[in-house]
């Protein structure tokens, strides 16, 4: 290895950054000395560039599971593409009692017509020709459309580095022209923008761009209780994977906090899920087509078993073998009976797909029966372990034990060992398809665990067990919660005393 040089004195040196190994010192003077400059830089990975992904973070050095990889403010933040009112004062729903003096539309009070997001983009809304009006509080309003771009513009006056930073991120305008997304933007953001509100802080092709740029770039956090969309200039260059190895969290400033959720070897890609992880390699793959313009073609999308967990599998209808994609990077390729040979269309699977999951999505969410009666119905046509049975089930774990309809308390032995049953189905797919700290996994080993003692007490009180055989069920279930706490804990909602009062509800519910 070359000999390095000392970043303070240019003196040979051997001691390095622990945390980013990029950077040399010959003592630990000048490497103190150095740290208010480096502490901005020094970051476990470097952007390179991939023939396919084009530019994506590598991991510099091995990072540990659970390791903060960065921590990034917002570049902008703001209301989604389609929108129901918001505040643009703070982003809190409103009620439509109090309107903006200066652009008409809603906010909260005085305070947000002046708010840091506000304040700018008001003079420009206030030109709109015939002064917007927005009444209905509840449905999508095509106004919002255009909030985000326009603060996106107007950083070119403001922040001008920051300006940059947007100016600098793919935009995929190419292919958003040969979409329904298209007239879209033109009329509700272009055009509006341009005409409606006579802005010219750049050319109609920029605005187009920044479109681009945020449908590609963009993350949904949450602001003051609404679902809100924000750009982040460096985390913006993870690429996806359908096992991702990363999770983010947001501080209520909405900066975001990106973690590892297992080890990611120096040289390896820092992946995030651009799409849901428990959703099947066709609804994985249409999804990010449409909302990010690639296919994805990672080593689980390429098997025609997802891994061996059969989240997409069906049922033969001849002879009840395994029916698989024949060639799963081809959204069109036949499907195929792995003992008969029997095949269907891959358009039909395709319409079944939604089919179905417009179904499950329908549910009344209060209620277990139709779940189950899903589950019993759909035994022959689709694998045991198909994503669809997966939901169902996982949306059963959330419900027993947590929803008023099915306290602890009112569980049948059935009921709670299904429960502890399912978690364990579905932490086995975790470990598949959302590995190490992942919030799925922290959520199912939270679930299990208060199963588990539920369980024993049930068992307990009917004289099935011993209570010496309770200990068991005790000593898995504070294994469990050890590991699911140190998973949570980062979690928005598990800070600031939240796993402590869960924690509480649920031994005041179990009566421990
Ligand atoms: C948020 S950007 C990531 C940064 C981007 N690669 C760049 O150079 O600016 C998302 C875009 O990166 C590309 N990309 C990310 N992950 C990919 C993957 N797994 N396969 C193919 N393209 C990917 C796609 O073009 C996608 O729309």
């Amino acid at each position: 290895m070359a000999e390095q040089k000392c970043e303070v004195c240019r003196k040979p040196a051997k001691q390095f950054c622990s945390s980013c190994r990029e950077v040399f010192y010959c003592s630990r003077d000048c490497q103190k000395q150095d740290w208010k400059t480096h502490k901005a830089k020094c970051k476990p990975f470097v952007i390179k560039t991939h023939p396919v992904y084009g530019r994506y973070m590598v991991a510099s050095r091995d990072i540990r599971a659970g390791e903060v990889i960065l921590k990034e403010p917002h570049l902008v933040i703001g209301p989604k593409q389609r929108s129901a009112p918001v505040c643009l004062g703070c982003h809190k729903s409103v009620t439509g009692s109090y309107i903006c003096k200066g652009c008409n539309f809603p906010v909260c009070a005085p305070s947000c017509e002046i708010s840091k997001y506000h304040k700018a983009e008001c003079q420009v809304l206030a030109r709109a020709t015939g002064k917007i009006r927005i009444d209905n509080m509840s449905a999508a309003h095509p106004a919002y459309e255009c909030i985000l771009p326009l603060r996106c513009i107007l950083l070119k006056e403001s922040d001008p580095k920051k300006w940059e930073e947007i100016r600098n991120m793919q935009d995929h305008v190419e292919d958003i022209k040969n979409t329904e997304l298209h007239n879209v933007i033109q009329r509700n953001t272009v055009e509006f923008l341009k005409h409606y509100l006579k802005f010219d802080g750049v050319d109609s092709e920029e605005v187009y761009r920044v479109c681009g740029i945020l449908m590609t770039n963009s993350f949904e956090l949450k602001h003051h209780g609404t679902k809100v969309r924000g750009l982040y200039a460096q985390s913006a260059m993870m690429a996806h994977d359908c096992i991702p190895n990363t999770k983010h969290t947001f501080e209520t400033d909405s900066t975001m906090i990106l973690r590892a959720t297992r080890v990611i070897p120096k040289g390896s890609a820092i992946t995030s899920t651009y799409t849901n992880t428990l959703w099947n390699t066709l609804q994985r793959r249409k999804q990010i087509k449409v909302a990010k313009f690639f296919l994805c073609n990672c080593r689980r999308c390429s098997d025609a078993t997802e891994l061996g967990t059969h989240l997409s599998t069906l049922v033969c209808s001849q002879c009840g073998g395994d029916v698989v994609s024949t060639k799963p990077l081809d959204m069109d390729a036949s499907w195929a009976c792995t003992k008969c040979n029997q095949s269907i269309l891959g358009r039909t699977v395709f319409w079944g797909n939604q089919q179905l999951y417009k179904e499950l999505r329908g549910f009344d969410s209060s209620t277990a029966r139709p779940l189950e009666q899903f589950l019993e119905h759909y035994q022959k046509a689709l694998h045991p372990r198909h994503w669809f049975f997966m939901e169902a089930k996982f949306a059963i774990v959330k419900m027993f034990g947590n929803h008023p309809n099915y306290r602890y308390r009112d569980l049948s032995r059935e009921q709670v060992e299904k429960k502890v049953s399912y978690c364990r189905e579905l932490l086995e797919l975790a470990d598949v398809i959302d590995p190490g700290l992942s919030l799925f996994r922290g959520t199912l080993l939270f679930e299990l665990q208060a199963a588990l003692v539920a369980l024993a007490k049930i068992l307990l009180s009917n004289e099935i067990i011993t209570k010496e055989k309770t200990q068991d069920y005790m000593s898995e279930a504070v294994t469990l919660l050890h590991e699911a706490s140190e998973i949570l804990k980062h979690e928005p909602e598990m800070e600031s005393g939240g796993l402590d009062a869960k924690l509480k509800a649920l031994s005041d519910e179990l009566d421990l």
